[in-house]
């Protein structure tokens, strides 16, 4: 689903690396932590993945195709087989649980009736049943990422790229959105998320792939967070 080949991106303002001879593949339905220090190359990664960088050597292949001969034309279509999901939220203030969630099929064209099936259906899935009107400011934390994860998810992506989703949210709720994103993952959904939570990673024992000044240096199968020595 996802085939890095000895991938290199060098920033134009940068001498070092932030990725640095990268070769990996991540398999439909995967679910994978991208783990390494601050400046490791894990946000670099996943902006290759969605084309929003080039690298500077080497070649990404993401659900099949080639990016570097996708042209830029088809980039929006790359990106909506490709759900999002940052530490921040990203949600849409003024538009309620529903609106949020359904904003995302909207600006793609999809038909209200079907908008009206599926946005109940992923809402639920997420664990938000019974709090489809309120706005984003009436929710928690972890109830706000619930909605961004729907959304990101509603349009039953092949990808899911996770950029530090629990990142502002306490422990306890940490594992309630953990348990969303596997069930996402259970649907075959490939998840690949980037973070801190030394915790959330050891308890889930999913691939562990550690990134060091932009190599990778581990690459486990159930892994944790921190080397096991
Ligand atoms: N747009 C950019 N322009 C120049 N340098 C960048 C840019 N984005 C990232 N870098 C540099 O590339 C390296 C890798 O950064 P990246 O954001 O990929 O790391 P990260 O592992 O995601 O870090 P964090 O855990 O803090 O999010 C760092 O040295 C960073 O300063």
């Amino acid at each position: 689903m996802i085939h890095f080949d000895n991938v290199t991106k060098v920033y134009a303002t940068q001498k070092r690396p932030a990725l640095d001879g990268v070769s990996l593949d991540v398999d439909k339905a995967e679910f994978v932590f991208l783990v390494g220090p601050s400046g490791s190359g894990k946000s670099t990664f996943l902006r290759l993945v969605l084309k929003e960088e080039k690298p500077s050597q080497g070649r990404v292949h993401v659900a099949g195709k080639d990016l570097a001969r996708l042209s830029n034309w088809k980039v929006p279509h790359l990106r909506r087989r490709i759900g999002c999901v940052f530490q921040d939220f990203r949600l849409l203030p003024n538009k309620n649980v529903f609106e949020n969630v359904a904003f995302a099929l909207e600006v793609i064209g999809k038909p209200r009736r079907f908008i009206r099936k599926v946005v109940p259906e992923v809402v639920e899935l997420v664990g938000l049943e019974g709090k489809s009107t309120r706005m984003p400011d009436e929710l928690s934390g972890g109830e706000q990422q619930r909605v961004a994860i729907a959304r990101a998810f509603v349009n039953r992506p092949q990808i899911l790229l996770a950029d530090e989703p629990t990142g502002n949210i306490d422990p306890a709720t940490s594992i309630g959105i953990m348990k969303v994103l596997d069930r996402i993952n259970r649907t075959g959904t490939t998840v690949v998320m980037a973070t801190h939570d030394a915790a959330i990673v050891d308890s889930m024992r999913k691939r562990v792939i550690e990134l060091e000044e932009g190599v990778v240096v581990r690459d486990q199968t159930r892994g944790i967070y921190g080397q096991a020595y």
